[in-house]
């Protein structure tokens, strides 16, 4: 079944060859695709602000400039007062056609340079750069930028908010924050992660009337996650159908990583959940969570037997780095069996490398994907995409990289983006929780990269219902409920909590 463009997430190369297919299949020259975009940004415009009679549009060199200018004309013609800015003193190919347009139609544009007011308007329209952005804007765009994020004045950003690169979704100098952005026949993957998501504000994706034919060629570089969860269960299940869990970690004072991972994992729906941990928490772990089956862990002698029992492994929470730790880690590593590393179990890595042979989930933050990689947390945030599928090749394994817009990257180069999750779960203790639920999803026997898939999306989404009492001062423990209701396909809100 081809791919929604919905869901497709495409490189600004890809965006292009679409452009191309649009004018072939629809038979219309760029001018009516420009067009096109025009009526569709009016539409948005109408609609998240059906009270504005003036609106400000700020118009760009290029085609995306081209959009402001043809969006001008439509909206004059429904009956809106409009003010036109203008980077530049002309306009290229399409958009000088479309700048003729505005002009012909008795608007008049007026120069942008660089310290005059803004018009009073109901909303700014940004139309400076689109997918042909590729360098930090100058002093005068950046200027126009920042006045405009200063006004209190709404934003409808065209294609994407100027200032973005389409492909990575880096800001290398100043950027809009729209409050809504309306993108054109494609969805550009860079909006969708890391800093990016706090740019685009509401996305809407207008597709100009391109049809599936145009888009099912080509293969979309990235996909958004889809809402899935596990099939129910057979009425005739044991606890030894759904996997044995055994999280690895609570060194000195950090039982509380080791007991969330094993707590998530139980309600994510991991059969049985054993902790090795350090003597001096298994009793409270003990008292905390009865079904959480804690043991005393000197070194990797005592290990040993556990790992036998356990049918997957997540290596990390509280491990710390010193001794104990390595010594576990080096032990369970070698027991061969499916295992999500997290957290000190990925620092290991980054001071041991290797390739994994069997199954293995990463899920790095960008501080930890810096340590790995040999590189600067900027350099992952430049180009979060890279930074996953460079993760995922090296070391053989799925890799999650967390954040915004959290990348779940496989060694063959899939790579799938999470449009859930707020900033509320920016909180001690969510990483954890994600860990316990890639491993119950592994013990209940998916494949790594269906396990990171389904865990991603339940751990956001469940962030999300946590969310609606307030992002701040969310507990990754308040995930647990929303998470057990949505592993079990429950409607949203279905859940008491605690
Ligand atoms: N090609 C098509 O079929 C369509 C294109 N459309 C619009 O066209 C846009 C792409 O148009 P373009 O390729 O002209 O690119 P842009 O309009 O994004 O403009 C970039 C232009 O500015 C220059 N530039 C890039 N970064 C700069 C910087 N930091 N400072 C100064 N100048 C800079 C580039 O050299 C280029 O000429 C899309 O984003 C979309 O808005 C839409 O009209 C839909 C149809
Ligand atoms: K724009």
């Amino acid at each position: 079944m081809p791919t929604s463009p919905h869901r497709a997430l495409y490189t600004v190369d890809q965006v292009r060859a679409l452009e191309h297919g649009a004018l072939d299949a629809l038979a219309v020259s760029n001018h009516e695709l420009m067009l096109r975009a025009a009526h569709a940004a009016l539409d948005t415009l109408r609609r998240h602000w059906p009270q504005a009679a003036r609106i400000a549009i700020h118009c760009g060199p290029g085609n995306n400039g081209g959009d402001g200018f043809l969006l001008g004309v439509l909206a004059r013609q429904a009956g809106l007062q409009v003010d036109v800015v203008a980077l530049t003193e002309s306009s290229r190919g399409e958009a000088a056609q479309a700048r003729a347009a505005w002009r012909a139609a008795g608007g008049s544009v007026r120069r942008w340079t660089g310290a005059e007011p803004l018009p009073a308007v109901d909303v700014h329209v940004d139309a400076m750069y689109g997918i042909g952005f590729s360098r930090a804007p100058g002093a005068a765009e950046s200027a126009l930028i920042d006045a405009i994020n200063a006004s209190a004045t709404p934003v409808l950003a065209l294609d994407l908010p100027s200032g973005l690169l389409a492909d990575s979704g880096d800001c290398p100098g100043a950027v809009i924050r729209a409050d809504v952005t309306v993108t054109f026949i494609a969805h550009k993957r860079g909006m969708h992660t890391g800093r990016a998501v706090d740019q685009v504000g509401v996305l809407e994706l207008a597709t100009l009337g391109v049809p599936e034919s145009v888009y099912a060629p080509l293969r979309p570089d990235a996909l958004l996650l889809a809402a899935e969860t596990l099939p129910p269960r057979a009425r005739h299940a044991n606890k030894g159908d759904n996997g044995h869990v055994l999280v690895i970690g609570g060194d000195h004072g950090m039982a509380g990583a080791a007991r969330l991972a094993g707590e998530a994992a139980l309600r994510a729906g991991a059969g049985l959940v054993s902790v090795a941990t350090r003597a001096e928490h298994v009793s409270a772990l003990n008292a905390a969570r009865p079904e959480l089956m804690a043991h005393a862990v000197g070194g990797p002698q005592a290990l040993e037997p556990m790992l036998e029992r356990a049918s997957v492994l997540a290596l990390g929470p509280g491990l710390g780095k010193a001794a104990w730790g390595h010594a576990l880690w080096l032990t369970a590593l070698d027991a061969g069996k499916p295992t999500v590393l997290d957290a000190d179990g990925l620092n290991l890595l980054a001071r041991e490398p290797r390739v994994f042979s069997t199954p293995t989930v990463l899920t790095p933050h960008p501080g930890e994907a810096a340590r790995l990689l040999g590189v600067a947390v900027d350099d992952i945030e430049r180009d979060r995409f890279s930074a996953a599928r460079e993760l995922a090749r090296r070391h053989g394994a799925v890799v999650v990289l967390k954040g915004a817009g959290s990348l779940i990257a496989d060694p063959d180069g899939r790579l799938d983006v999470c449009p859930w999750g707020n900033p509320g779960m920016a909180s001690g203790g969510m990483g954890d929780l994600l860990t316990g639920v890639v491993a119950a999803m592994l013990a209940q026997g998916c494949q790594p990269w269906d396990a990171a898939c389904l865990a991603v999306g339940l751990h956001a989404r469940a962030g999300d219902l946590a969310a609606r009492q307030g992002e701040r001062g969310l507990l990754a423990s308040d995930l647990l409920d929303p998470l057990r209701a949505l592993g079990n396909s429950l409607p949203d809100g279905a859940f008491l909590y605690a």
